[in-house]
């Protein structure tokens, strides 16, 4: 199956969620008013608060429901599936960073709360880790999504792949001075699981870091179909999820595994 998809790189506004659920709203409407509109809409990580972890106690999301009514009433205006980034969400006293996933019709498919917390940016200090695979069916096909940091971590990725995700989201606010670390994960996740990668980072700045945009979106031999500069944009590009099966028959990467070794 083909997917357009659209990586929205935007710029969060710090502690602001009003304002930045306004930016998001007015940026699908860009995206999807496009003369060839995307299929699927993917969104930067804690895009309503941004790092503004001392703050969470009166700024996380409880449950994620604003953002899931938020992004449930988008998607069916705009007949889009929506990978939501993730954002900080409240459940029993403890935050979250928690990836939300709704599709094309309205409904809530999946959520997926990050596994690995990233201490460079005190997350572990404010946030509980998730316990659960943030895998999830679009029209049907697998797919799997992580957070950020998760992509130093190969087997958590190659894990969602043996479960069958063609394509992996990755939704991030990548610092600036990491951003060669970010290509180069990116680039050697897609081309060991021999899969799609679609990753959104956003740009700007927050009173401890710089993000460093460059959205990326890869095939499974590697190859960079669209990649963002700098500055707030949408990147695009068509996804053809049989390429991977074609991949995976020219270098059987997956059949020639040896498990019993590893
Ligand atoms: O791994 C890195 O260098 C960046 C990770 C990060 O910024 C995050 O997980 O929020």
């Amino acid at each position: 199956m083909k997917f357009k998809v659209a990586c929205l790189q935007m710029n969060i506004a710090f502690g602001n969620p009003t304002v930045n659920y306004q930016s998001v709203e007015s940026f699908i409407h860009e995206a999807c008013q496009a003369q060839d509109p995307p299929d699927i809409i993917v969104l930067p990580e804690m895009w309503t608060t941004g790092y503004d972890l001392t703050n969470l106690n009166h700024l996380a999301d409880k449950n994620g429901q604003l953002t899931i009514d938020f992004l449930k009433k988008i998607a069916l205006k705009y007949q889009v599936h929506i990978v939501g980034g993730s954002v900080a969400t409240q459940a029993n006293e403890k935050m979250f960073n928690t990836m939300i996933v709704i599709d094309k019709e309205g409904n809530h498919v999946q959520n997926y709360s990050k596994l690995h917390l990233f201490k460079l940016m005190d997350e572990h200090l404010h946030l509980a880790s998730g316990a659960d695979k943030g895998m999830f069916t679009i029209d049907d096909e697998t797919c799997a999504g992580v957070i950020c940091y998760d992509i130093r971590f190969p087997e958590w990725i190659r894990g969602h792949v043996l479960e069958g995700a063609k394509a992996v989201f990755v939704v991030a606010e990548w610092p600036t001075p990491r951003l060669d670390h970010w290509r180069a994960l990116l680039i050697a996740r897609a081309i060991e699981n021999q899969c799609y990668i679609i990753a959104c980072n956003c740009v700007g700045s927050d009173p401890n870091n710089e993000f460093a945009g460059h959205s990326i979106i890869i095939d499974p031999w590697g190859k960079v179909l669209a990649e963002g500069g700098d500055e707030k944009e949408i990147i695009q590009a068509e996804i053809d999820l049989a390429e991977v099966d074609k991949i995976r028959d020219i270098i059987p990467v997956f059949s020639d595994r040896r498990p019993e070794y590893y």
